[in-house]
This record gives C-alpha cells, sequence and structure tokens, in this order.
C-alpha cells in the first residue's frame, strides 16, 4: 500500500508544484496511519521521509533490492532481444547479398514462362517429391512426357494427356541454372471467394543480378518459341478486363477454301495495313483497319479469321456483345485495353444487333414464349449502337488493330456501323461452289507434305506403329487402293495413298455431282468427315447424301412455315436423320421438326 502511495507523491509533486503541498501532507498523513509498514521500513533501508525530488525518488526505488534485480534483469533482456535482432538483421542482409529473389503470381503471364521452362527442366526426372500436372499453361505444346509413353500401344489412346512434372509444392526443390544454384519453392494462399492462388518464387545464388534477367529472356523465348505455333484466344471476364483463355494450333490458310482471289484479297490487305503505320499517321488517318465478313452460315467466316490470325502472328480478342453485364461504358474500356497489334473479333454481330443494338436502347422486355421450347430472353447485354460506334472510332479505341466482324444478316446492319473507316472491307461469303468442292476433297485425300493424307494424330501414330508391317512405301494401283479403302477388306485405320492424278480425278467427279451454291463448305465437311478414308466411298454416296440433306432441307422449312403460321400447338417430336457411311452409322437427333 505503501510504496504506490510513496510513487504517487512524488509523481504529484513533480508535476503539480509546491502549491500542492497541502495533498502531499495529506498523502504522508496516510503514510504515517499505517504504522505496521512504516515501522518496518528502516530495517529494509527505506528512508521514512519522502523524497520530493527525482533523483531522491530514484535512489529510494534503488534502495530496493528486488527491484534492482528486476531492473537488472530487463536490461539484461532488452541487451539480448537487440542483440538478437541486430544477428537476424545482418544475417538476411548477408544472405541477400547472396541471393536473388524472385516471386511470379499466378495470374501473371511471367508465371506461364517460368512453369513451362521449369517443366523442360532434367531435374524433376530424378526427383522424389514431384507434381504431376497436365496443364500446359496456355500452351498446346507438348510438356514433358512420361518416359516410355511413346513404346507403349495403350499410351496412344490418350494421346491428349500431356503430363508435366513440375516442382512439388510440398517442398524446396532445387535446379541449376547456368552453374548458379537456383532454389525453386511454390506456395498457394486463399485468395478471393476462396480461388487458391499460387506464387512461385526462385532464390539464385549469385552476386550478379543481370542472371534474372537471362534467365526471364530464355524462358520467355522458349515460351514463344513453343507458342510459335499457335495463336493465343482472349475473351473478356465480368470486370472488363481481358482474359487468356486458350492457345489454338495456328491453321494453314490452305486448309481453307474460298473462291479464288478472296484469300489473297485479305492477306494482302492486313499485311498491307500492318505495315503502313507511318503512313497513317503521317496522313492524320487512325490507323485502324475493319473488315466485314457476311454470307452463308458455316462458309468459313471464323475459320479465316483464325487462319489470318496465325499468319499475320496476331492474337484473337473475342468481343462477346451479348455478354450479360456488358454497358457502352465497359465495351469503351474493352476496347481501350486491346494490345497495339491484335485481332478484335465480334461474332454474329446481328444477333446482337436484332436484340439490343439500336440507336436508343430499348427497356428490358419481358422473355416471349416460344410454340416450341422454353421462352426468348432477350439479350442482357446493355450496349446500344451509338456505343457501339463510340467504342470502335472514339478518341479510347486502340490504334493498330484490327477488326473483325462476321454476320450472317447484312442487310439488318445499321449502314453507320458498316461506313468505311469502321467496316473499310466488306467480303460475302457464299454456299460452296463446285470449285470449292473440288478443292475440299483434294484437301481431304491428297497427302501433305509428310507424305499423309489428312488424319487424325491417333491414324498417324497407328500408322507411325504399322510402319514396318504394311505396304506404305509409294503410291499404290487403283485396285491396291480400292482394297485398302475398304475397312473391312483391310482392317486397316488409315486413307489409302492415292496418286496425285487419281485424286484430281475423283474431286472432279465428286465437285461435278455437288449442285452450285447449295450447301455450306461446313456440311461439305461434315460429308467428308464420315469418309475420312474412304476417298472412293464418298465419290459414290454423294449423290444419296445430297437427296436426304434435301429432303431435310424441305422438311425444315415446311415446319418453320407451319411455326410461322402458328400451327403448331405442341412441342413436335424429334425427327432422326440416318447416315450411311461404310464404317458406321450415325444418327443425329434434330429437335423441333
Ligand atoms: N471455306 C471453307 N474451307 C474449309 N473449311 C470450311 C470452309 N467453310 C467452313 N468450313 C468448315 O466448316 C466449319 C464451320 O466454319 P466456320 O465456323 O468458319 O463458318 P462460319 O461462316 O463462321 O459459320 P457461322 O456464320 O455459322 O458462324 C469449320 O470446321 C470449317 O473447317
Amino acid at each position: 500500500m505503501s510504496a504506490p502511495l510513496m510513487i504517487a507523491q512524488q509523481v504529484f509533486s513533480a508535476f503539480a508544484g509546491p502549491k500542492q503541498n497541502d495533498f502531499i501532507q495529506c498523502i504522508n498523513a496516510t503514510l504515517s496511519d499505517t504504522n505496521g509498514t512504516m515501522a518496518n521500513m528502516p530495517a529494509m533501508g527505506v528512508p521514512t521521509s519522502f523524497p520530493t525530488d527525482l533523483p531522491s525518488l530514484i535512489g529510494l526505488v534503488a534502495s530496493f533490492s528486488a527491484l534492482r534485480e528486476w531492473l537488472k534483469i530487463i536490461l539484461f533482456g532488452g541487451f539480448l532481444e537487440t542483440l538478437r535482432r541486430l544477428a537476424f538483421h545482418f544475417y538476411y542482409k548477408t544472405y541477400n547479398s547472396f541471393f536473388i529473389t524472385a516471386r511470379f503470381e499466378e495470374e501473371d503471364t511471367s508465371y506461364n514462362w517460368m512453369m513451362v521452362w521449369l517443366s523442360t527442366r532434367p531435374e524433376w526426372k530424378k526427383a522424389r517429391d514431384v507434381q504431376i500436372s497436365t496443364r500446359t499453361f496456355n500452351l498446346n505444346r507438348e510438356a514433358v512426357m512420361i518416359e516410355g509413353e511413346d513404346d507403349d500401344p495403350s499410351a496412344l489412346m490418350n494421346e491428349s494427356r500431356q503430363l508435366a512434372l513440375l516442382p512439388s509444392t510440398s517442398s524446396v526443390n532445387s535446379v541449376w541454372y547456368k552453374g548458379r544454384w537456383m532454389r525453386v519453392s511454390r506456395t498457394t494462399r486463399e485468395g478471393y471467394y476462396g480461388h487458391r492462388e499460387e506464387t512461385l518464387e526462385l532464390c539464385i545464388l549469385s552476386w550478379d543480378t543481370s542472371i534474372l534477367n537471362q534467365l526471364l529472356i530464355d524462358a520467355k523465348k522458349a515460351y514463344l518459341a513453343a507458342q510459335q505455333n499457335n495463336i493465343s484466344i482472349f475473351v473478356s471476364d465480368s470486370n472488363n478486363s481481358w482474359r487468356h483463355i486458350a492457345s489454338r494450333p495456328k491453321r494453314p490458310l490452305k486448309s481453307i477454301v474460298l473462291d479464288p482471289g478472296i484469300k489473297d484479297r485479305l492477306i494482302d490487305d492486313a499485311q498491307d495495313f500492318l505495315a503502313s503505320k507511318r503512313w497513317y499517321s503521317s496522313r492524320g488517318i487512325p490507323f485502324r483497319r475493319g473488315y466485314l465478313l457476311y454470307g452463308a452460315p458455316g462458309s468459313g467466316k471464323t475459320s479465316i479469321i483464325h487462319s489470318l490470325a496465325g499468319e499475320l502472328g496476331l492474337d484473337v480478342y473475342v468481343i462477346s456483345l451479348s455478354r450479360s453485364g456488358l454497358d457502352d461504358t465497359g465495351l469503351s474500356e474493352l476496347i481501350s485495353e486491346l494490345p497495339e497489334k491484335c485481332i478484335a473479333l465480334m461474332e454474329d454481330i446481328d444477333a446482337a444487333f436484332s436484340q439490343t443494338l439500336n440507336r436508343d436502347a430499348e427497356p428490358e422486355v419481358e422473355p416471349k414464349p416460344t410454340p416450341n421450347g422454353p421462352p426468348h430472353r432477350p439479350s442482357t447485354s446493355k450496349i446500344s449502337l451509338s456505343g457501339l460506334l463510340n467504342a470502335l472510332d472514339g478518341v479510347g479505341a486502340q490504334e493498330g488493330r484490327i477488326l473483325f466482324a462476321t454476320t450472317n444478316k447484312y442487310e439488318s446492319l445499321d449502314s453507320a456501323l458498316c461506313r468505311p473507316g469502321r467496316m473499310d472491307i466488306h467480303i460475302e461469303f457464299k454456299l460452296a461452289s463446285k470449285y470449292q468442292a473440288q478443292e475440299l476433297y483434294k484437301c481431304f485425300y491428297l497427302p501433305d507434305s509428310e507424305g499423309e493424307g489428312i488424319i487424325s494424330p491417333l491414324e498417324a501414330r497407328n500408322k507411325k506403329a504399322n510402319k514396318h508391317g504394311g505396304s506404305d512405301s509409294g503410291y499404290s494401283s487403283d485396285e491396291e487402293t480400292k482394297r485398302l479403302s475398304t475397312p473391312k477388306s483391310s482392317g486397316r485405320h488409315t486413307p489409302p495413298r492415292l496418286s496425285a492424278e487419281k485424286i484430281e480425278e475423283m474431286s472432279r467427279e465428286f465437285a461435278d455431282t455437288i449442285p452450285e451454291r447449295e450447301f455450306s463448305m461446313a456440311s461439305l465437311q461434315g460429308f467428308l468427315m464420315g469418309y475420312k478414308i474412304h476417298p472412293f466411298e464418298a465419290v459414290k454416296d454423294v449423290g444419296g447424301w445430297i437427296e436426304r440433306e434435301r429432303a431435310e432441307m424441305a422438311a425444315k422449312a415446311k415446319a418453320k412455315e407451319a411455326n410461322a403460321q402458328g400451327k403448331l400447338s405442341a412441342p413436335s417430336s424429334p425427327v432422326s436423320v440416318t447416315q450411311d457411311i461404310p464404317s458406321h452409322k450415325i444418327t443425329v437427333e434434330v429437335d423441333g421438326l
């Protein structure tokens, strides 16, 4: 009781000054009341009168032996803690001067470079703790295949599984790079909405900081080299940011069959545009180019755009105008965030147009019931035509971009959207001509540069496996090819090798049977897909296929007409369309007929 009172007295006198003597006397009186305690104080070496200045107070406190011990402990502990902190500080300083540390966040592209680079390292083949992954880090490329997989026939069935060996997330791994030791660790943490995000950390033991740059350059080069045969596809997410969704192998331009001149016109124009930046800027013309591809469905509009992207080495940014939640501001943001050289693709621009694209955005309407199915919901997109026009050539519009828009309903597009400056070149894609049918046939059955027809990778590998057993060398005679093209007789799954003259002759026969501009290229491709390894049967059966297609189209037209007249009151049962092909039958159910 007495010590706190004494301290209170001292503190009070220090702060309150001499005028507070009454209060000090009061405390003294209180202390002198506690006789028992005070009586013992002289024995403890504590003065019985109370100091009123600071040095005396310190003397008083120091006169307590227990307090002295505490003070010593506190000072000693503080000293030790300071030493510990200094030691750690110097340790980390020294450690960091030996190591270069780099972190890569999963959502960043550089993370993909590093992971692809790591997946090619030989270290993981011998490691005892590795992660097995089928992720390709936005690449369509072979990662590390399982050793011996090529020799295992059962692995042929798992052709598409590409297993990569990666550093484990549960341990710290070592890699050597250019004679430097590197520590690799991967950590995951809980991100937003429970999404797990990964960070890759590399610690390189090196004084020379340029080694990190070298590593990044190597990893990026390796990634781009692997990406060389692919194009990247980006779409917008709900935050109106671009997100990489896929890499697709480049499609050779020659695999797209158009009437003569169309492909050349497109490619020449696009190449000329990309090389003319200075020309545009010196004349004050916005450095942008727009192409409108319109015409029949399945005529190759989308295919040629992807193929062109591969040819020009550009990535494709798909702008989906009917995406729910996308409004004029979001669209402007998206277009202004496009990279300088890229292809922006707006598919089926008429679909968005007929639902919401008009100069004065219509208020949302209730879904209307349709006779044959669920009510048709209008798009939840809030794009207006003026918003689209502003986004395309407003101040925020990106320079250097090539815009491709596709539509099946050319006439329904507003003339403001189609005017030069927005859509500079309009190209019509028609239903297949005889010329296209013939070229498509040749495309299917002519051997490519490696001596194979257009066959699936599995067939190619089967072919490789059969290399020593079959009579594959050189072109075969007609009799031989007929025999080979019949699977029952040959038991093979590879297309026959036909001479170029033979294919030319058969392709003419095929094209003669196909009526001009009646079928789409997509439907011809669909037919030929059923005869991938049966070129003779394809020519023989195409007449029957045409009849069936016509009957089907007539039935569809009839049903559509009946629908339009409101005669259909109940949903009709699906119609089965059966296509006979030599090796198997395909049954397709067509709804609503
Ligand atoms: N001219 C063509 N040459 C080669 N293949 C073609 C051609 N046209 C279409 N195809 C094939 O048909 C399929 C559909 O083609 P694509 O998607 O490019 O047509 P589209 O005109 O964009 O159709 P839609 O207007 O319905 O979107 C693809 O698999 C493609 O290989």
